[in-house]
C-alpha cells in the first residue's frame, strides 16, 4: 500500500451485552476483535450474520447494548456515530458502486472524503485497482462492469481508504473461480498490512481457511 495517510488504527472493535434486532429476529452478542484479527462469523442462513454486520457498520442500530472501537463507543445509550464517520472499511454483499463513476474515481471516493488530495487518491486508488488486476477497466464506468469486477472495485474502495476496521459479507462470493484464490489471497495481505479489526461473513471454509485468525459460528 502506498501510505499517503495516516494509519487509521483506533484499537479494538467491541460489543457488550448487544441486541440487534430485525423484525422479530434477535440476536444478542459479546464480541472484542483486537486489531489485525479476522474474526470470520459463520452459519445457516438466517442465522444474522448479516443484521450483525450492519449492527457493526452502523445501518442497523443496535436495540441495546454498545458498541465501541477503541474504547469510543459508536453506538450505545448516550452516543450514535453514523456509518460515515466510523472509519469503516465495507464490502457489501451488493457492491453498490456509483455507477455513473469510473472504478478509479469510485476507488477514490472514500480518500477523498478523508481529505485526501484528488491527485493523490487518485494514484492510490490506481495502485489498489492495479493490484486487483483491474487496471484495465479503472476508466470504465462501474456500470459497465461485470458482477465480478464490481465486487473487486468494492474490495479496493473498501480497502484503499484507511479504514479503521473492516467488514467483508461474502466478498468473494461473486468472482469467478479463476480470480477468487488471487483475490482472498491479496486481500489477506492487505488486512495484514492494515492490522486492523476485521469481520469477515462467509460460508465458505477457503475463505475462513485463508482469512480469518479466529471463528464463530451463529445459530
Ligand atoms: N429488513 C428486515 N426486516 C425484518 N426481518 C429481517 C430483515 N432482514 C432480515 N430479516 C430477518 O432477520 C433474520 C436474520 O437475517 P440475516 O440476513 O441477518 O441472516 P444471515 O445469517 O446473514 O443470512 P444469510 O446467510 O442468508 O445472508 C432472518 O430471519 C431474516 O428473515
Amino acid at each position: 500500500m502506498t501510505g499517503a495517510t495516516a494509519p487509521a488504527g483506533r484499537g479494538a472493535l467491541e460489543l457488550r451485552d448487544a441486541v440487534v434486532r430485525r423484525g422479530d429476529f434477535e440476536v444478542r452478542l459479546d464480541l472484542r476483535v483486537d486489531p489485525g484479527e479476522v474474526l470470520a462469523l459463520t452459519g445457516p442462513n438466517g442465522t444474522g450474520k448479516s443484521s450483525l454486520l450492519a449492527a457493526l457498520a452502523g445501518t442497523l442500530p443496535l436495540a441495546s447494548g454498545s458498541l465501541s472501537l477503541g474504547g469510543e463507543v459508536l453506538d450505545g445509550v448516550a452516543a450514535w456515530v453514523p456509518p460515515e464517520r466510523r472509519g469503516v472499511g465495507l464490502v457489501p454483499q451488493q457492491h453498490l458502486l456509483f455507477g455513473h463513476l469510473s472504478a478509479v474515481e469510485n476507488v477514490a471516493y472514500g480518500l477523498r472524503a478523508r481529505g485526501v488530495r484528488r491527485r493523490v487518491a487518485r494514484a492510490e486508488a490506481a495502485g489498489w485497482l492495479d493490484r486487483l488486476g483491474l487496471s484495465d477497466r479503472a476508466h470504465l464506468r462501474a456500470d459497465a462492469l461485470s458482477g465480478g469486477q464490481s465486487q473487486r472495485v468494492a474490495i479496493a474502495r473498501a480497502l484503499a481508504a484507511h479504514p479503521a476496521y473492516v467488514l467483508l459479507d461474502e466478498p468473494f462470493a461473486a468472482l469467478d473461480v479463476g480470480v477468487r484464490a488471487d483475490v482472498r489471497a491479496l486481500v489477506a495481505d492487505a488486512l495484514r498490512e492494515l492490522a486492523v479489526p476485521a469481520v469477515l461473513v462467509t460460508h465458505d471454509e477457503a475463505d475462513v481457511d485463508a482469512l480469518a485468525t479466529r471463528a464463530v459460528a451463529l445459530g
